[in-house]
């Protein structure tokens, strides 16, 4: 099934515990489900890596120590799965969605990155979420050698420039406003029947 057009496409990353999926959910939230879906390049990864090693894909998709212990096991396929091609997760990940905003809510990858550039000129937006290594750890992250020392967790630390950088350091305030602020970059790019739908349910 070829996806739906977007009208505007977030490419979030961010490193672990910074709040991506915090963040990400306050927008869709906001936007309501039926504008916005969150599409996440590690779920047909993990899909395809649970089938293919009798694992159990909920387990992975959860956030417990089951997913912990496949972690590293997990990037190296995941990166040799890239390696034959880069735009694997990023086109599996995207085939179902049916919505004007799209949220890929954990980019990687200077390939992921590029991906989305090609498919959609023009609609992409790099959101970077950054929380202090404080409140990381407050949030239960802890450093894993060989995880985030690693591609998966630095792969944007340099040479990117990202578009919108959203602090979440834990004041709710600091947040709202920063949200208020994509939230009128994203409705800006919505027509008025779409924008309608978003305001009755607000
Ligand atoms: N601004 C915030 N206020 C309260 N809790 C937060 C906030 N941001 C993140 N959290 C909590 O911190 C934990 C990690 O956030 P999460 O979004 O899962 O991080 P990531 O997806 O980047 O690994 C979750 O339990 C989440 O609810
Ligand atoms: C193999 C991975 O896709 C696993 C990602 O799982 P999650 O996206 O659940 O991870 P966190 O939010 O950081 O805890 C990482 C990769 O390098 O592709």
């Amino acid at each position: 099934m070829t996806p739906a057009q977007p009208r505007i496409v977030l490419l979030f990353s961010g490193k672990r515990k910074s709040g991506k999926d915090y963040v990400t959910d306050l927008l869709q939230h906001r936007l309501t489900a039926e504008v916005c879906c969150i599409l996440r390049l590690s779920a047909p990864l993990k899909l395809q890596y649970a089938q293919d090693h009798n694992l159990d894909y909920e387990e992975l998709l959860g956030c417990g120590q089951y997913k912990e212990e496949y972690r590293a096991d997990m990037i190296r396929w995941g990166e040799m799965k890239r390696r034959q091609d880069s735009g694997f997760f990023c086109r599996l990940a995207i085939r179902h969605a049916a919505r004007p905003v799209w949220i890929i809510s954990d980019c990687r990858r200077r390939s992921d990155l590029q991906w989305f550039r090609q498919e959609f000129p023009d609609l992409c937006v790099c959101v970077r979420v950054e929380a202090s290594e404080q409140t990381r750890s407050q949030r239960g992250w802890r450093f894993t050698a060989g995880v985030d020392d690693a591609e998966s967790e630095c792969g944007l630390d340099e040479g990117v420039k990202f578009d919108w950088i959203i602090r979440n350091d834990g004041d709710d305030d600091v947040l709202e406003k920063q949200l208020e602020e994509l939230l009128s970059l994203v409705t800006s790019r919505l027509d008025s029947h779409t924008l309608n739908d978003v305001k009755t349910q607000q």
